[in-house]
């Protein structure tokens, strides 16, 4: 099941926030589609959504290309703009739009359809390269992971989230795929909910062992000794390898320190920001307080309780055991070999 399909100038998107009850598709057939999608979170995951703006500044450039040049070039500019408002914390967002930026910036004086032609293969070659990324972190990844082990993962950073294989998954969809025997414990992640309904369901069709936990578990489970590794993915890994994921990955942190459980993060180039010292500076989204007072729109809160809902938070690059890229593993110290394998 794609998540992102592209095809004949229009964008279908997976509506995550349907599955895995029900499987439809979004169709977005201007940028502004596109980017209420992204900020929906009918698309997900920081590589998925970088790789449907991209697809966005395609549509973009179709409704503006007849304007004359000036008109043009301004018009693009709050398609990029309106593009990169939708979420702020996941750094392929930018990295993506910048691509899509340099790519128009190259062929402005080029004729309108080379100009449609140039953004749309460049589009798809950040689709089809995000599949090849996680197909690297997948084969780094699994060659850590010992013969017959048990994984925690929280969130999804699977197929649904990137352009397939996915990044933490994709590491166990590796591992499986060398034969080793790879159990996976899955927290449901509250408030959306991404682990029960996402990672549990894209598990379960590939058919890979795996068991629901809800958030509050994790600790107990890790207690008992039945967690081997913690694989999470990221939205945005810092110079110095401290890293946002969703909310929940630093309490994760925590837990798998306490309890002697090695913790990777799983991501692509794509996903660092080198511009940034630390993970202070990673901006956290906000997201609208019904989603933790409500769940699938029924209240389970009183109405007008005090809510604090960020979406993503920031582990210390101390409580990280290794960081899985396509280049490869990168150990402690991260500020140093972060800046030699990048
Ligand atoms: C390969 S996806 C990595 C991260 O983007 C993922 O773990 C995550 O936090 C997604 O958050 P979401 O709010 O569902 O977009």
């Amino acid at each position: 099941m794609k998540p992102i399909i592209w095809s004949k100038y229009k964008l279908e998107l997976l509506d995550q926030r349907l599955l895995p009850v029900t499987i439809e598709y979004v169709k977005c057939s201007n940028y502004k589609d596109v980017a209420d999608a992204i900020k929906s979170m009918v698309v997900r995951g920081a590589p998925a959504i970088g790789i449907a703006a991209a697809f966005g500044v395609v549509l973009g450039a179709l409704e503006f290309i007849d304007e004359d040049k000036i008109e043009f070039e301004k018009k693009m500019q709050s398609v990029f703009e309106s593009l990169a408002s939708t979420r702020p914390t996941a750094v392929n967002l930018f990295w993506a739009i910048s691509k899509m930026k340099d790519t128009l910036f190259d062929c402005l004086n080029l004729n309108k359809d080379e100009i449609i032609a140039s953004l749309e293969k460049k589009a798809i070659e950040i689709l089809d390269e995000d599949l090849m990324l996680n197909k690297k972190i997948g084969e780094f990844g699994a060659s850590l992971l010992p013969e017959k082990c048990s994984v925690l993962t929280h969130c999804n950073a699977g197929a649904l989230a990137t352009a397939g294989w996915g990044t933490a998954l994709g590491v166990i969809r590796s591992a499986k795929e060398m034969g080793k025997d790879i159990k996976v414990f899955a927290d449901e992640t509250r408030p959306l909910l991404q682990g029960a309904r996402l990672t549990a369901f894209e598990l379960m069709q590939d058919g890979i062992d795996v068991t629901l936990i809800s958030d509050n578990m994790a600790g107990y489970v890790m207690k008992l000794g039945l967690i081997d590794a913690v694989i999470v993915g990221a939205d945005r890994i810092a110079a110095n390898g401290d890293t946002a994921n969703k909310i929940g990955t630093y309490s994760l942190s925590v837990l798998a320190k306490e309890h002697k459980v090695p913790f990777y993060i799983a991501a692509p180039y794509s996903t660092f920001d080198l511009q940034i010292k630390s993970g202070d500076e990673i901006p956290i989204e906000e997201r609208n307080h019904d989603e933790v007072r409500k769940l699938f729109n029924i209240e389970i809160a009183p109405k007008d309780v005090k809510v604090f809902n960020p979406s993503f938070d920031v582990t210390p690059n101390e409580n990280i055991t290794a960081i899985i890229t396509d280049k490869g593993v990168i150990k402690p110290p991260f500020i140093e070999n972060i800046k030699i394998m990048r």
